[in-house]
């Protein structure tokens, strides 16, 4: 006899993110509108849609709900040139840090600090440009210090605005499933179809102002992406 036990009943996830009738503006016009969207914790999300259509204005609307939990990477970089990768990747654990020690680590490097950063730039395939300034670097890599800036918040969340821009295709790839791969959930905007069907779990296809399509990466078809690129 199959004994049967009542399962408790499944709470569903609380959404990372939540949007619901929501005008995204820029300059008072209208880009996207958004009926319902939410992201669930744990799903891997790529926005696509041609250039202008608002990617990166959904990005900061949903990087200004939960601040504080997002490893932010956004299209321009913030880095700060005449200092080196290094500092640069350290910023990103600024706040966690009283004022004297972040001063002490501009002038010195704290080796425990220094030993965490080259460890995470081994795998960006950075560790040689550990003091570099950033005037120094070649567009793909500043694009990976950025990465391991919001890779070093250990935040649970990542947003990033074409984090792999500048980076070869091959490179990239790797690139950016190793910081999915970090991270417990994540939206990146991305222009390249191919990448975002190979890495993420979830496909948001975003057209003349609104959601043309979002469905898991696996039911998305030729014609879908054929739609979303059509002029
Ligand atoms: N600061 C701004 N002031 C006024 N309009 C803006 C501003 N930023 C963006 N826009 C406009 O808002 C629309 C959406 O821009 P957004 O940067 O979100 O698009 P995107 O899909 O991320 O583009 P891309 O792929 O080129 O980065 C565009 O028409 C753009 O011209």
């Amino acid at each position: 006899m199959i004994s049967v036990t009542n399962a408790p009943p499944k709470t569903p996830a609380k959404p990372v993110f939540s949007l619901s009738q929501q005008r995204l503006k820029q300059s008072g016009r209208v880009v996207l509108s958004i009926d319902r969207l939410e992201i669930l914790p744990g799903e891997k999300v790529a926005l696509l849609g041609h250039s202008g259509v608002g990617k990166s204005t959904l990005l900061d609307v949903l990087y200004a709900q939960c601040p504080k939990d997002v490893a932010w990477c956004p299209q321009q970089l913030g880095l700060i040139e005449p200092l080196s990768v290094y500092h640069n990747v350290y910023a990103g654990r600024l706040s966690r840090y009283p004022l004297w020690y972040n001063l002490a680590n501009l002038l010195r490097p704290w080796p425990g600090r220094q030993h965490e950063v080259t460890e995470l730039l081994t795998p960006l395939r950075l560790t040689e440009k550990l003091t570099s300034k950033i005037h120094q670097l070649s567009g793909g890599q500043r694009q990976r210090t950025a990465l391991a800036r919001a890779l070093y918040q250990q935040r649970p969340t990542f947003l990033g605005d074409e984090p792999t821009t500048g980076v070869d295709p091959v490179q990239s790839l790797t690139l950016l499933a190793h910081v999915l791969n970090a991270h417990t959930t994540a939206v990146v905007a991305l222009h390249d179809a191919e990448l975002a069907l190979a890495c993420c779990t979830r496909i948001i296809g975003l057209k003349a102002g609104s959601i043309l399509f979002d469905k898991p990466s696996q039911q998305v078809s030729s014609t879908d992406l054929e739609r979303l690129y059509q002029c």
